[in-house]
């Protein structure tokens, strides 16, 4: 005889008996996150984080190798980024600065960086950022670098030029646009498009197909396009999700960016150094000789070692008008020994060399 469907009365029974195991266990977690501080302060009684984004980053490869589904290796390890974030909360809560305001996409990386369990703090510019980080009045920073449809954030990299901060980690996040209006606006009553200029630029071909004769206008953030059209009735924004939630505004229209695969990388700003997570990436600032084939020599020892290089962006030095510095971002940690020689033999090519850190490349 085939087996009896279980019935929605026992299904229920079940889940809330694993409900229970889940949550047992969750605490028993949180019971050893609050003994690790514990250690952590008796090794260290002047500790000011108890964050390890090496350990966070290898919990979360490890869920994802071992995950079976139904539920997706990405899914359970947001769940798992939640936990974590409520365990380190409990030994101290992380106070996290973020260019703002609230509801920016910089602020979503945030949360998705550190888990909702941190303080987030929305500042004003870029700047203030590295400054607040610099003076130790937040743990840590978080600021675009670059966008995979409109490049990289200039402002950033010239930053760490002035600056001694170190990139302690990375988010990337798949940006959706959405257009937004106020409760009770129509389509036929726009008549303005509210939003920061890489949005409106992330977004061209369709406003041109949907709305090619509404004006544009490029305002400081997505935020605060959102926070405007709460009150215009004759106007819309673009933004993101966040920011749709924070002013209580309708999505019109989902995902309008021209890209679907629209992804902005972000890094984390602290002033501590990151041990090997074992799937980590190294950043420097090189300054090279001005004489030909510069930046071969700089490349060169990485082509032999075998290192793979995931990025290089030239900038003008601040100090100098005609040289200029470039960032590198390649994989492998400072502290493996080949990545060691190919710093010291880059070090002995170049004017200058810092590097910024290295530190766990982006799990989620
Ligand atoms: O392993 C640690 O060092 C912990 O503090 C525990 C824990 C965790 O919950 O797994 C919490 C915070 C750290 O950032 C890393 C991991």
């Amino acid at each position: 005889m085939s087996e009896q469907r279980p019935t929605l009365a026992e299904l229920r029974q079940r889940i809330d008996k694993i409900d229970q195991d889940i949550h047992q266990l969750i605490n028993q977690r949180a019971v050893c996150a609050q003994q690790v501080a514990e250690v952590k302060k008796a090794e260290d009684p002047t500790i000011k984080s108890f964050y390890r984004p090496e350990r966070e980053a290898q919990v979360l490869q490890m869920v994802m190798q071992r995950n079976q589904g139904p539920l997706a290796g990405e899914t359970v390890a947001r769940l798992f980024r939640e936990i974590m974030s409520a365990c380190l909360a409990l030994e101290s809560p992380l106070n996290i600065a973020f260019l703002g305001p609230n509801g920016t996409f910089t602020h979503a990386a945030a949360l998705k960086h550190f888990g909702h369990a941190a303080l987030t703090q929305p500042l004003a510019t870029i700047d203030e950022v590295f400054r607040e980080v610099e003076a130790g009045s937040v743990n840590y920073g978080v600021v675009p670098v670059e966008n995979s449809s409109e490049g990289v954030v200039n402002h950033t990299l010239d930053c760490f030029m002035a600056s001694s901060l170190k990139i302690i980690g990375e988010v990337e996040l798949r940006i959706h646009q959405n257009l937004l209006v106020a409760k009770g606006t129509q389509i036929k009553h726009i008549s303005r498009i509210y939003s920061h200029q890489q949005s409106l630029a992330q977004c061209r071909k369709w406003l041109d197909a949907h709305f090619p004769k509404v004006e544009r206008v490029a305002v400081s953030s997505n935020a605060e396009a959102a926070r405007m059209v709460k009150s215009e009735w004759h106007s819309a924004a673009i933004a993101g999700e966040t920011a749709a939630e924070l002013y209580d505004l309708t999505i019109l229209h989902a995902n309008i960016e021209d890209n679907p695969n629209n992804t902005t990388r972000f890094l984390i700003i602290g002033t501590e150094e990151v041990p090997a997570s074992g799937d980590d990436k190294t950043s420097l600032i090189v300054a090279a000789h001005n004489e030909a084939g510069a930046l071969y020599h700089i490349l060169e020892p990485f082509y032999r070692h075998n290192i793979s290089l995931t990025r290089i962006e030239t900038r003008p030095a601040q100090n100098d008008i005609w040289s200029y510095v470039f960032f590198i971002d390649f994989e492998g940690h400072q502290q493996q020994p080949h990545v060691k020689v190919v710093l010291d033999e880059i070090k002995a090519r170049v004017r200058e060399m810092r590097i910024l850190g290295s530190y766990p490349k982006a799990v989620l």
